[in-house]
C-alpha cells in the first residue's frame, strides 16, 4: 500500500465553469466540447452515462480506425448486419468471474429418495439387475456427496477469500481523507508521500503518452513547458482506465500529464474512497482542484465501485461504451489479437494489483481485464511491493534462523521448564512499515506456486496491517504473455530516482512535490522511509 497526497501544484486554473459531478460521472456538457482539438478529430467518445443508461446502443462518436475497420471485416463477412452486433460481440467474455447470475445459481436439492405416494410402485426384483441398480445409485449417491463436499469447499473458500477482500475494503474506506495540507506539513511521513507520488507522476510522464506523440515532441519536450500550454496534437487526447483508484489521488497528475486526457475512469471497490474521488474530482472541476489546464479543459471522469480482480469489467456501461474485448488473454482470436480489442489508451493500477494475487483465478481476471481494456498499442502502468526485496528478506530471516538453530544444536541447550520454543515467522521493517508473514515462508524466499502468499503489511498513519499478497514478479511477467502484454520497463523506486532526477522535467518536478532539498539536491526522506519507499518497483507493459 501506499500513502497517498497530492502531486506538485504548478498553476492553479482559472474558475470558468462549475459543474459538479454525478453518481457515475459528470454531469458537464458534451466530453467532446472540452477539448482543444476538434471534436470530430476525437478517436473514441463516450456517451454521457445518463443518457447510456437509457440507451443500450454502442457509443456513436466517430469511430477509430482500428474498430472501423474491425467493423468492415464484420460487416463483410456477414454481409451488412448491423454495427450493433459488432459490439455485442466485442463484449462478450470467456472470463472465469463472467458467470451470469443463473451460471452461478446452486444446482438444485437432490430428489428424495423414497418414491411419493403418488409414483407408481416399483417392480421387487431379487437377483442381479436390482444388486446392479443398488450398486448404481450408491455410486450415483457417492458422486453426488463428492460434490457436495467439493461445493461446501469452494463456498469456504469462497467466503474466506471475501473476507480478506471485505476486510481490505472496510480498511481503505475507514483511512480518513486528511488534506493536502495535513499530509504536506503534519503528516510523519510526509517525505516518504511525496516521494511515491513523484514516483507515479513519473511513470505517467514517461509511459502514458502514445508513439505519435512521443515521435512528435521526444526531441523538443516542448509539451513541458507550462507556460505555453498542451501542444496541438492534443486532438487525440487519452482514455485512461485506473483500477484501485482509492480517494482519487492521482487525478491531479493526469491532469498534468503531457498528452492531455480526454475521459478518465476510476474504479475501485471500496464505496466510500470511490465517494471521496468524485468529490475530489467535483472541486478540481469547479476549479478549486490544481492543474496545469483551466477546469474547462479537465477530462471528463467516471468512477464505480467494482472490485477489479475478482469480477469481469465488461458489465460496466462505461467501460462497454469505450470498448472491452472478451478474447483476451489465452486462446483469444486472431481477431482479437490483430485489432487489439479494448478502447482504453492507457491501463495504471497503483499500489494496488498484490491484492489480485490470493488466487490465479484473480490475477487472470485482473489481467483479462487489463488486456480486454487496451487497444493494441496501449499501456499497463502501475506501481507494487518488489517481490526481489521479499525474496531477499525472507531467504535472509531464514539464514539467521538456521544458524541460530545450528548454535542452539551445538550447545546442546534443552529448553528450561516452561520456556516455550516460539514459532518462528518471517517479519521485518521499521518504525514506519512492517511486513509479517502469518505462515510458513519457502527457506530459499522463491514463491511457488506464485499464489496466496500473504503478509499483513503496516504503514504508520496509512495501513494498520491489512492483508496483502507476494506478487512473485518472474511469474507474473510470464503470465502477462498470455495477455498479450510485453514487459517494457520495471524499476525498483530508488533506482527510479536516480535515473530520473536530473532530468530535464522530473528534477524540477520533484522540488515542487517537496521530494528534494531545494540546498542540498538531497532526497527528503529519512532513512527510514527510504527502507520503506524501497520494497516497491514500477512498471510499464505494452499490449502487443
Ligand atoms: C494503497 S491504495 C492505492 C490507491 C490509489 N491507487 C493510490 O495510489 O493512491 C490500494 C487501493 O486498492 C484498492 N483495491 C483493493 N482490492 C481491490 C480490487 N479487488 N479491485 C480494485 N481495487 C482494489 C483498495 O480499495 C485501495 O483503494
Amino acid at each position: 500500500m501506499e500513502p497517498s497526497s497530492d502531486s506538485a501544484a504548478p498553476k492553479p486554473p482559472t474558475p470558468t465553469t462549475a459543474p459538479g459531478a454525478d453518481n457515475n460521472g459528470p454531469s458537464a456538457t458534451s466530453p467532446s466540447s472540452k477539448l482543444n482539438g476538434s471534436p470530430d478529430n476525437m478517436k473514441r467518445k463516450p456517451e454521457d452515462q445518463a443518457s447510456a443508461a437509457k440507451d443500450p446502443q454502442p457509443p456513436s462518436g466517430p469511430a477509430s480506425k482500428r474498430k472501423r475497420l474491425q467493423e468492415r471485416d464484420q460487416a463483410r463477412k456477414r454481409g451488412g448486419r448491423a454495427r450493433q452486433d459488432v459490439f455485442f460481440r466485442r463484449d462478450r467474455s470467456r472470463s472465469p468471474g463472467n458467470g451470469t447470475p443463473q451460471d452461478r445459481r446452486s444446482r438444485s436439492p437432490l430428489q428424495p429418495r423414497s418414491p411419493s405416494p403418488d409414483a407408481p410402485r416399483q417392480r421387487k426384483r431379487p437377483g442381479g439387475g436390482a444388486r446392479a441398480g443398488i450398486l448404481k445409485s450408491q455410486a450415483v449417491r457417492q458422486r453426488e456427496e463428492e460434490r457436495e463436499r467439493a461445493e461446501e469447499m469452494g463456498a469456504a473458500q469462497l467466503s474466506r477469500e471475501r473476507g480478506v477482500s471485505d476486510y481490505v475494503r472496510q480498511h481503505y474506506n475507514a483511512v480518513p481523507e486528511r488534506g493536502r495540507e495535513w499530509r504536506k506539513t503534519e503528516s510523519k511521513i510526509k517525505g516518504l508521500r511525496s516521494f511515491n507520488n513523484w514516483v507515479k507522476s513519473t511513470l505517467i510522464q514517461k509511459f502514458s503518452p502514445d508513439e505519435e506523440f512521443l515521435a512528435r515532441f521526444n526531441d523538443t519536450k516542448d509539451w513541458a513547458d507550462d507556460s505555453v500550454g498542451p501542444p496541438p496534437v492534443e486532438n487525440k487526447p487519452l482514455i485512461v482506465l485506473d483500477l484501485g483508484c482509492g480517494k482519487g489521488g492521482d487525478l491531479g497528475k493526469w491532469q498534468l500529464a503531457p498528452q492531455a486526457v480526454h475521459t478518465y475512469v476510476g474504479l475501485d471497490p471500496a464505496d466510500i474512497s470511490i465517494e471521496q474521488a468524485r468529490d475530489r474530482y467535483g472541486q478540481m472541476r469547479s476549479g478549486r482542484g490544481r492543474g496545469r489546464r483551466p477546469p474547462q479543459q479537465l477530462f471528463e471522469a467516471f468512477f464505480s465501485t467494482k472490485d477489479c480482480f475478482g469480477e469481469w469489467l465488461g458489465d460496466l456501461r462505461i467501460i462497454q461504451q469505450i470498448g472491452i474485448d472478451g478474447n483476451a488473454g489465452p486462446g483469444g482470436s486472431i481477431m482479437s489479437s490483430r485489432w487489439g480489442g479494448g478502447g482504453f489508451d492507457v491501463v495504471t493500477s497503483m499500489f494496488a494489483i498484490h491484492y489480485a494475487f490470493e488466487t490465479e483465478e484473480k490475477t487472470r481476471q485482473m489481467l483479462s481485464n487489463v488486456s480486454g481494456c487496451l487497444r493494441k498499442g496501449g499501456r499497463f502502468i502501475g506501481v507494487c511491493p518488489n517481490s526481489d526485496m521479499i525474496t531477499s528478506q525472507v531467504s535472509a530471516f531464514h539464514e539467521k534462523r538456521k544458524e541460530r538453530e545450528a548454535a542452539k544444536a551445538a550447545n546442546l541447550e534443552a529448553p528450561e521448564d516452561g520456556e516455550v520454543e516460539e514459532d518462528e515467522r518471517a517479519e521485518w521493517g521499521n518504525d514506519i512499515y512492517r511486513v509479517r508473514f502469518p505462515g510458513a515462508t519457502p527457506e530459499n524466499g522463491v514463491f511457488r506456486p506464485p499464489f496466496g502468499w500473504r503478509y499483513t503489511y503496516f504503514m504508520r498513519e496509512a495501513v494498520e496491517e491489512v492483508p496483502e499478497y507476494v506478487v512473485p514478479w518472474e511469474a507474473f511477467r510470464a503470465l502477462t504473455e498470455d495477455y498479450n502484454l510485453e514487459l517494457q520497463y520495471r524499476k525498483p523506486f530508488l533506482d527510479i530516482w536516480e535515473e530520473e532526477k536530473n532530468d530535464r522535467e522530473l528534477g524540477p518536478l520533484s522540488e515542487r512535490m517537496g521530494v528534494r532539498d531545494r540546498n542540498t539536491g538531497a532526497l527528503s526522506m529519512t532513512e527510514e522511509e527510504k527502507e520503506a519507499a524501497s520494497f516497491y518497483h514500477a512498471f510499464c507493459f505494452y499490449k502487443v
